[in-house]
């Protein structure tokens, strides 16, 4: 089945998961036969150590195959990288063939981590291996001194093209997950009072730990049609802002507050028990109650009714609602400005 990558947060994760994979199988075919060849002539250690990354690059690749986010394997598969690099260029592999070999796997290392982390790599490996190649250490593959000049600067060219290039995709990035996010805020919210709306709430909801006791409220303003009529569309709309104002300062960060349908809201307290979220309702509703609108000189005072339900798991939620709404329409039947939670 097609995977659903929903934003750009998935596809960075996507995209570092296929090259951790793309890198171990191609990684398993030179690693396995350059080992290989390398334990049967005269190379043991060398042998060991490249069947030794196999070993572990196949490993981080299974890993990172079953996690969703790759940021941690990346660098710690960048670090094993950046050792199998060095020591490619110490060793000098066959004959210093092994500093060929060093080429792609610093282009991966960096392509990984991405140029934040990558620039510390690339300071760290351009520094590093400079002093390894001109050093003259006895430990060190004796490169001829006309390809220890051409080492170094391909290295350090590479390392360049692919930092800027890093920071170039990543600047997209970042433009592209701002303006995803900001979408998203869109796409959530209610234009008017600014809570979550319908879809928001939906999409809220399941990132939500239902913990013991939620409890519901949904919340109808009174007689707004007659509202509307006597003092106009725009005084309605600000009845439903300072509604829903008083709702937001009233509950705690964590509750949901949507816009369920025109003069309806719907509130979801979290760890709370009827008896309590019923007490916080009432508060609202004085406080709503109590609020004075000014209409060319005139005072209005509005309300609202409410019916409150409450359930324990994600599965009672449709349940609960529809019980809410019948309390909500026994409110509205006993004269409005009442909320029922039995
Ligand atoms: N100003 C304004 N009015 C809205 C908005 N959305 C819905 N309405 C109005 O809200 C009114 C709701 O009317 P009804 O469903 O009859 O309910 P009601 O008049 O509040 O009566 P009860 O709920 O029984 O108290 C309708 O006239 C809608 O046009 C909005 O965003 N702004």
């Amino acid at each position: 089945m097609v995977k659903v990558l929903n934003s750009p947060e998935q596809i960075e994760n996507h995209r570092k998961r296929l090259l951790i994979i793309t890198f171990a199988v191609l990684g398993s075919v030179f690693l396995s036969s350059f080992g290989i060849l390398s334990l049967l002539g005269d190379h043991f250690y060398l042998g060991v150590v490249l069947l030794f990354f196999l070993v572990t690059v196949i490993a981080i690749a299974v890993k990172a195959k079953n996690i969703e986010h790759v940021q941690r394997i990346s660098i710690f598969l960048s670090t094993i990288l950046f050792s199998l690099a060095i020591y490619l260029l110490v060793n000098g592999g066959n004959q210093g063939t092994g500093a060929y070999w060093t080429y792609p796997i610093v282009m991966l290392m960096i392509l990984l981590v991405g140029p934040k982390v990558g620039l510390a790599f690339t300071l760290a490996y351009s520094v590093l291996s400079a002093v390894l190649i001109f050093g003259n250490f006895e430990f060190v593959y004796n490169y001829p001194e006309v390809h220890k000049v051409r080492i170094s600067a391909a290295t350090v060219s590479l390392l360049v093209l692919i930092i800027a290039s890093e920071w170039i995709r990543f600047s997209s990035y970042s433009a592209i997950s701002a303006i995803s996010k900001a979408h998203q805020n869109l796409a959530n919210t209610d234009a008017l009072t600014k809570v979550l709306n319908r879809h928001g709430l939906q999409h809220a909801l399941p990132r939500k730990a239902f913990k013991q006791n939620t409890v519901i409220a949904l919340i109808d303003a009174d007689s707004f049609k007659s509202l509307n009529d006597n003092y106009g569309h725009d005084f309605g709309d600000q009845v439903l802002i300072t509604l829903a104002n008083i709702i937001r300062q009233n509950v705690k960060g964590a509750d949901l507050i949507a816009r369920w349908g025109g003069e309806e809201f719907l509130l979801i307290l979290f760890d709370t028990h009827l008896h309590d979220a019923e007490a916080l309702v009432e508060k609202i509703k004085y406080k709503f109650s109590s609020f004075t609108f000014i209409h060319k000189g005139e005072k209005i005072n509005c309300t609202f009714s409410a019916g409150m339900s409450n359930f324990e798991s994600a599965e009672e939620f449709e349940q609960s609602l529809k019980k809410a709404d019948e309390r909500l329409y026994k409110a509205k039947e006993a004269g409005r400005n009442i909320v029922l939670a039995t």
